[in-house]
């Protein structure tokens, strides 16, 4: 029993379908009978219990791993009763206010936050490793002129690892870091071209002497919008946004990174899973589908007739809802706070009216509060980046590139981890049993 504080009764092991199982909560001493079903008890079911050991010789039935903890983890803890997001301990309100992404991807991939020289050292690597070569880059050239910038991120990252073989030994914990901090490094550079691409623009290479925020401003903008580099407002905007976005435990893309990253592939590739998964539009594809979403709805009249639309299941709220927070997303309160800042440079984003009237009336309604569905990261974060000048498709980059370090942080505490197996579950199998196969020729006769 991995659980300390619960245990289940084993007295049913071998039940089969339509028979129930008994669970037995140590914590409190209650016991619970749930149904089996197609040989697997549903982990909803288990309640509490939720340990494979619960229900001997039974799979434990749990689609989108609702109840499932994969693995054992000390990067970031989240109370989604109480909107707490910490990393390695630290409150992310706290990160935010005073730290600096680089430090918080240190923290994040070392567990503890750096001394001066640590720091130094760590801010010298990952500068000197922004360029990518230049086979990349022609790689890059050849995708369509509309390409989506996820899609080309996606590519290229995963054609990294064909340019450091070496990566594939994931046992040796020098090669390790020179990956994690290639992969850290590059990140901006491929979204900054994945960008420049799409404008029809000439790729800018990295300038060294600027940190990181700077530095993919200036290969974003420069020639075009020069002050997006100078404005020290709004880079700190995007630098608080790369803290928020950086990690946040067994989310879709991580669990992502960790399942391809349990077969022991080098971290480009797992990373390029990690990628996929974050482009959907459930999980940091949601950022781009709000700003989308908020220009469809065009005006403040227009709310009240798309919550009807949601309400009806016509419409999915994006931005909305959290499979942890069921109270408020830390992140989101330091968004919505961060849009003031920025706003103060750039003008007011009108489409913050629709976004503020939609959350007004949602958190009124009784809908979304049965629901518990509150704004997520993903809500106010676009206007910020509309804000910035970026179209609706670089918005999930920009959630991917600070990723990075979280994905990174959780393969390498992954191939450390001794208790590691490689990540296959089991299925309950609905389709036909053993049947004859009747050969074309016969079956079409
Ligand atoms: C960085 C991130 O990934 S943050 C999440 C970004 N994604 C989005 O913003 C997309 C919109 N939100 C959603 O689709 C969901 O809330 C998710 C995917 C985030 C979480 O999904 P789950 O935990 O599986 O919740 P689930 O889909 O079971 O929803 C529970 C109930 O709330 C409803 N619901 C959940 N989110 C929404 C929403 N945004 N709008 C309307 N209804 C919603 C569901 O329809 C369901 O209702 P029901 O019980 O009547 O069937
Ligand atoms: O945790 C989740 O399910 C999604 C999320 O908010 C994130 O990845 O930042």
């Amino acid at each position: 029993m991995t659980d300390s504080t619960a245990t289940a009764s084993t007295q049913n092991a071998g039940a089969t379908s339509g028979e129930t199982l008994t669970v037995r909560d140590n914590r409190t001493g209650q016991e619970y009978d749930v149904p089996i079903l197609d040989g697997a008890v549903k982990a909803a079911d288990l309640g509490k219990i939720r340990t494979a050991e619960d229900a001997p010789g039974l799979a434990v039935y749990d689609p989108g791993f609702v109840n499932t903890a994969s693995c054992r983890s000390s990067v970031t803890f989240i109370d989604g009763d109480k909107g707490i997001l910490e990393y390695r301990g630290y409150p992310i309100e706290q990160l935010a206010e005073k730290s600096s992404y680089l430090e918080v991807a240190y923290l994040l991939i070392h567990g503890e936050l750096p001394t001066k020289d640590q720091y130094d050292t760590w801010a010298h690597e990952i500068t000197y490793h922004t360029f990518v070569h230049e086979n990349v880059r022609n790689f890059m050239e050849g995708f369509r002129y509309d390409a989506h910038p996820m899609g080309m991120l996606l590519a290229s990252v995963g054609a990294l690892s064909t340019f450091y073989p070496e990566s594939r030994n994931i046992s040796d914990a020098d090669n390790r870091h020179m990956q994690i901090v290639r992969l850290i490094a590059k990140m901006p550079t491929l979204g900054a071209w994945a960008f420049r691409h799409a404008q029809g623009k000439p790729y800018v290479y990295p300038d060294n002497d600027l940190g990181y925020a700077a530095n993919f401003l200036a290969m974003l903008f420069k020639m075009s919008e020069p002050k997006f580099s100078a404005d020290e407002r709004l880079v700190r905007a995007l630098e608080v946004l790369f803290i928020l976005h950086a990690d946040h435990e067994q989310n879709a893309s991580t669990n992502a990174v960790r399942s391809v990253g349990s077969t022991q592939v080098d971290p480009y590739s797992a990373v390029t899973a990690g990628i996929g998964a974050l482009y959907g539009p459930l999980h940091g594809g949601a950022n781009e589908a709000v700003l989308r979403m908020l220009r469809r709805i065009g005006s403040v009249e227009k709310v009240p007739e798309f919550i009807e639309g949601v309400k009806n299941g016509k419409e999915r709220l994006m931005g909305f809802g959290h499979r942890v927070y069921k109270n408020h997303d830390p992140r989101a309160t330091i968004i919505k706070k961060a849009c003031d800042d920025v706003f103060e440079v750039t003008g007011v984003n009108p489409l913050l009216k629709i976004a503020v009237e939609l959350e007004k009336i949602a958190l009124e309604d009784e809908y979304f509060v049965k629901r518990r569905l509150y704004p997520n990261v993903d809500f106010y974060s676009g206007l910020i980046y509309e804000a910035l000048q970026f179209p609706p498709e670089m918005f999930t980059v920009l959630f991917a590139i600070p990723r990075t370090s979280g994905w990174l942080a959780q393969w390498l505490e992954l191939v450390q981890d001794p208790e590691q197996k490689i990540a296959r579950p089991k299925q309950i199998y609905t389709g036909h049993r053993t049947r004859d196969f009747v050969p074309a020729a016969e079956r079409w006769r």
